[in-house]
């Protein structure tokens, strides 16, 4: 692979050891001659990423996610250090990072495009994530109807607490907790589940990739809020019908040369933690 040349840190400084684990490759880095840009400022600040080759986020899952959507923006690759307690999508150990760091910027590493989603609402406003759109009821405690469009075609009128959205990336995440599948990154697909649904038989609907989803619901009956991998990144008063679809970008994710989609998956999800 391309060895990395400029390098942003975003460091989470809420976790322990991520500033000494931020520093620390720094150092390394720029002892190979790697441009090396650190940050703390927590969101990122605009333009950050502009003209570098790869981010390493140092913190857990949430951390990484914020990475993302600039990371989208300016074409960087990205990889993550665990200093969260989950750790699905930043693959590399606060441990061996140090070893492997060198490696990597010399180009040493795999990568692997991830499908994202875009939201869309009503007048035009564009946000994507990795992990998923999910709309939910707030203020209230009474269900919430949605009715749900697949390129046009009526879906169903869902009875329930919420909507999410995943992407393959996002299906371990909440879209698991909600009784979803577990999709592989490969699969191309949008996975609706419901949050509670009133009707038991409502289960996860997988959508191919070309599909726009469109989500509507009466918001004088009650009040929706609209999360992008857990934040709210359209301003509070969200306005429906809200369009889901897969945008033609993806993310570029690196890995170690070990790296194993079902050893994370058995690993952080406790499968059988012993082969036969
Ligand atoms: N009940 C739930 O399970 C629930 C509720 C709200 C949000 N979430 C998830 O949290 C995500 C945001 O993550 P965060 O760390 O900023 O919030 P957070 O700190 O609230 O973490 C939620 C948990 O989800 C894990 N997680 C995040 N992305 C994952 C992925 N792709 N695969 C497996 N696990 C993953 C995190 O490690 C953490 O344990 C959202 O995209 C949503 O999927 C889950
Ligand atoms: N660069 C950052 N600096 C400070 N805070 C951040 C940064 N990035 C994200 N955060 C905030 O810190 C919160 C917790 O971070 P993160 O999700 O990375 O840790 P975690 O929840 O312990 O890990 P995991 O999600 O792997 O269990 C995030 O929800 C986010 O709001």
């Amino acid at each position: 692979m391309k060895p990395l040349r400029t390098v942003a840190l975003v460091v989470n400084r809420q976790k322990s050891g991520a500033r000494e684990i931020g520093d620390q490759l720094k150092q390394l880095g720029q002892d190979r001659g790697v441009e090396m840009r650190i940050t703390e400022e927590h969101p990122l600040p605009n333009g950050y990423l502009q003209g570098c080759d790869a981010v390493c986020a140092i913190g857990g899952d949430g951390t990484f996610l914020g990475v993302v959507p600039q990371a989208v923006e300016y074409g960087v690759k990205v990889l993550g250090v665990n200093l969260g307690k989950l750790g699905f999508l930043v693959t590399f150990s606060p441990d061996g990072i140090a070893r492997e760091f060198g490696r990597i910027l010399d180009g040493d590493y795999e990568i692997e495009d991830r499908t994202l989603l875009e939201a869309c609402d009503p007048e035009g406003e564009r946000r994507i994530c990795l992990n998923d759109v999910v709309v939910k009821q707030t203020a209230s405690s009474r269900m919430m109807m949605l009715e749900v469009f697949a390129n046009g075609d009526f879906v169903n009128e869902f009875a329930c607490d919420g909507l999410i959205y995943s992407t393959p990336t996002g299906s371990t995440a909440y879209n698991l907790s909600a009784g979803g599948p577990i999709v592989h990154p490969d699969v191309q697909g949008i996975t609706l589940t419901p949050i509670c649904p009133h009707t038991l038989s409502n289960r996860s609907v997988i959508f191919s990739m070309g599909t726009e989803i469109e989500v509507r619901t009466d918001l004088e009956a009650c009040s929706p809020q609209v999360t992008l991998d857990g934040h709210l990144r359209f301003t509070e008063s969200i306005a429906f019908p809200l369009r889901i679809r897969v945008p033609s970008t993806t993310v570029t994710l690196i890995h170690g040369k070990d790296y194993s989609h079902f050893l994370t998956v058995r690993t952080k999800l406790h499968w059988r933690e012993n082969t036969l």
